[in-house]
């Protein structure tokens, strides 16, 4: 077995290295070697224009699998809910660490909750689900679009610029900077639910890797987090292919039962179709008596994919309920 370091790429901003030294930390601790961060440069990191002009959803992700696929580094650690649905060719996720707090969080100066902020307030964020959930929220307000790293999202708050921004509970974590001069309002998954991963880090490495690194990083699996995006992911894959709005995804699995709260909007916030539902799921393994039929057997054994089938049928019967054609 090899002692040479595990060469973990990752993207330059706080957030990535933060988020990348946390990963890189258990993997060093699962493998026995000693584990470097590679920093990577993309386009989306060093250019002004939007997202959408650069290739939307993944072109963070581009540029990092390139350089995994090259030879440049052995590991990646993403944030998976910029990672498109689409499997990456020769690449595989082989692990899921445990989740951080999946909510969206309001940062203010006041602590003046979102729905009760003045008219005409601004508020920031970029992203359309959030967009069309503060509309919802407060419609008086007015949404700002905005770019730029975490940091500097929360220091337009506190200069006044804005009134207030929408973040990742789980990226002001990982950052772990002071934020006692500001008040945060959590936002309840029930009412407002995030993006399909949110708060879960994916780990890729190249299928033909070698058995150590791949159990190694397969050691930083967790079980619940893996279900959970798995359920959440194969909605917004089964919305993708017919519907653009924005969607908010939370799945929750306990272990026994995988409840999945799922809303579509209108860009605007207008209109909302939304399906809440819960199904039993037994964490089972192989050997685990059955008590139904050869489907349900197959079911226990691999929660996975029944999270997977869950997802697919929700997104299914929203479209039958018109998630493509929702007005603004
Ligand atoms: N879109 C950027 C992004 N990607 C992942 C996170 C937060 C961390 C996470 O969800 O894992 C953020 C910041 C945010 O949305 O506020």
């Amino acid at each position: 077995m090899s002692d040479a370091p595990i060469r973990l790429g990752t993207r330059r901003s706080a957030l990535a290295t933060a988020q990348s030294q946390q990963v890189a930390d258990a993997l060093a601790a699962a493998s026995g070697r000693p584990v470097e961060l590679v920093l990577i440069t993309s386009e989306g990191d060093v250019s002004r224009a939007s997202l959408s002009e650069l290739g939307g959803r993944g072109v963070f992700a581009t540029r990092l699998r390139e350089a995994l696929l090259a030879g440049e580094c052995d590991v990646l650690v993403h944030s998976l809910k910029d990672l498109p649905t689409a499997p990456a060719p020769g690449l595989v996720i082989a692990a899921t660490p445990p989740r951080e707090d999946p909510r969206d969080v309001v940062v203010t100066r006041t602590g003046v909750p979102l729905h009760e902020l003045a008219p005409g307030s601004v508020v920031g964020t970029g992203s359309p689900r959030r967009i069309a959930q503060v509309r919802r929220r407060n419609p008086w307000v007015e949404v700002r679009d905005i770019r730029g790293n975490i940091d500097s999202r929360i220091g337009r708050v506190r200069l006044g610029e804005l009134d207030a921004v929408i973040l990742a509970a789980a990226g002001l974590a990982r950052l772990g900077g002071s934020l006692h001069d500001l008040h945060l309002e959590p936002l309840g998954l029930a009412e407002w639910p995030t993006a399909p991963g949110q708060g879960v880090l994916a780990v890729e490495i190249r299928e033909d890797a070698s058995a150590d690194l791949a159990d190694a990083v397969a050691a930083l699996d967790d079980r619940r987090a893996r279900v959970e995006i798995t359920a959440e992911r194969a909605v917004l894959a089964g919305l993708d292919s017919g519907c653009q709005a924005p969607v908010g995804v939370h799945a929750e699995f306990d272990g026994h039962e995988l409840r999945v709260r799922t809303v579509v909007y209108a860009p605007g916030g207008g209109d909302r179709i939304g399906d809440d539902r819960a199904i039993p799921l037994i964490s089972g393994y192989a050997g685990e008596k059955g008590s139904g039929d050869g489907a349900d057997a197959a079911d226990r054994a691999d929660p996975v994919a029944r999270a997977e089938r869950t997802g697919t049928v929700i997104a299914r019967d929203l479209l039958d309920r018109g998630a493509a054609g929702l007005a603004t």
